[in-house]
């Protein structure tokens, strides 16, 4: 039997305080019904495995894109660029309408790619696992999309920023090719 965990206290603010200092991109993760577009901003995304082509991201239990996703089993991330605060602040917003003022085209899936995306990833529906007030969603890549040289859009410590020009020499060569994975 294993020992109950120690927990030393702490609120909601100290919880966003602290991880607010793990720096992520912004992805607006949308969907199409087939009567409207839905979307919403979403910086809990990740690659999750490379044989099957996996993904995965976090909606909480009070989404209403959620359930349009669940129930049509497609969706689109779109990776927003540096450019992108204003569609980050549509799409992370609620209840707005969020696709009045962005332009956009279906992927494959039926799902809105965002005018102006770095890339995106167009996902099936996988395994949805219940995660206190969020869904871990795991998404099997169907189509992907071109690449661009824009600059991500990040968020750290409940800011936006953007990374800094490459200086020359900076790039990081891994020892080994298959190190990482
Ligand atoms: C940078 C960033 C990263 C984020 N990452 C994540 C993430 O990883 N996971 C995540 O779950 N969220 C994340 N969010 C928050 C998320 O984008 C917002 O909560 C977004 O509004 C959810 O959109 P939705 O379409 O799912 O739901 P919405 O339709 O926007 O509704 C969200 C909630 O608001 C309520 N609501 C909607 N309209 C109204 C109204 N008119 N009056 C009162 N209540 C209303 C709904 O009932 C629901 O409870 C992030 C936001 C930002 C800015
Ligand atoms: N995973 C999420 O659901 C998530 C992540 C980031 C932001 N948001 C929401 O977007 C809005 C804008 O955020 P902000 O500028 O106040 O930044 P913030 O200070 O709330 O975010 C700091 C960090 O806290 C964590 N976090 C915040 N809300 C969370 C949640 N509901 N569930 C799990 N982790 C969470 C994330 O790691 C985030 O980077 C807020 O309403 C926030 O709750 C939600």
């Amino acid at each position: 039997m294993t020992a109950a965990p120690v927990v030393e206290p702490f609120d909601s603010a100290r919880f966003r305080s602290v991880l607010g200092h793990f720096c992520t991109g912004v992805a607006v993760v949308t969907g199409h019904d087939g009567a409207e577009p839905v979307g919403f901003a979403c910086q809990s995304f990740a690659a999750l495995s490379l044989e099957p082509p996996l993904v995965l991201f976090c909606p909480g239990v009070g989404s209403r894109t959620w359930p349009v996703l669940r129930r049509t089993g497609r969706f689109a991330v779109n990776v927003l660029s540096g450019e992108q605060r204003g569609v980050s602040a549509t799409f992370g917003a609620r209840g707005a309408d969020k696709f009045a003022h962005v332009e956009w085209t279906p992927a494959p899936s039926g799902s809105p790619v965002l005018a102006g995306a770095l890339t995106w990833i167009d996902c099936a529906l996988e395994a949805v696992h219940e995660a206190g007030d969020h869904y871990v969603v795991i998404g099997r890549v169907t189509a992907l999309g071109d690449v661009s040289d824009g600059r991500p859009l990040l968020f750290y410590r409940g800011r936006y920023t953007v990374t800094e020009d490459e200086q020359p020499g900076e790039m990081f060569t891994w020892p080994r090719p298959d190190d990482w994975f």
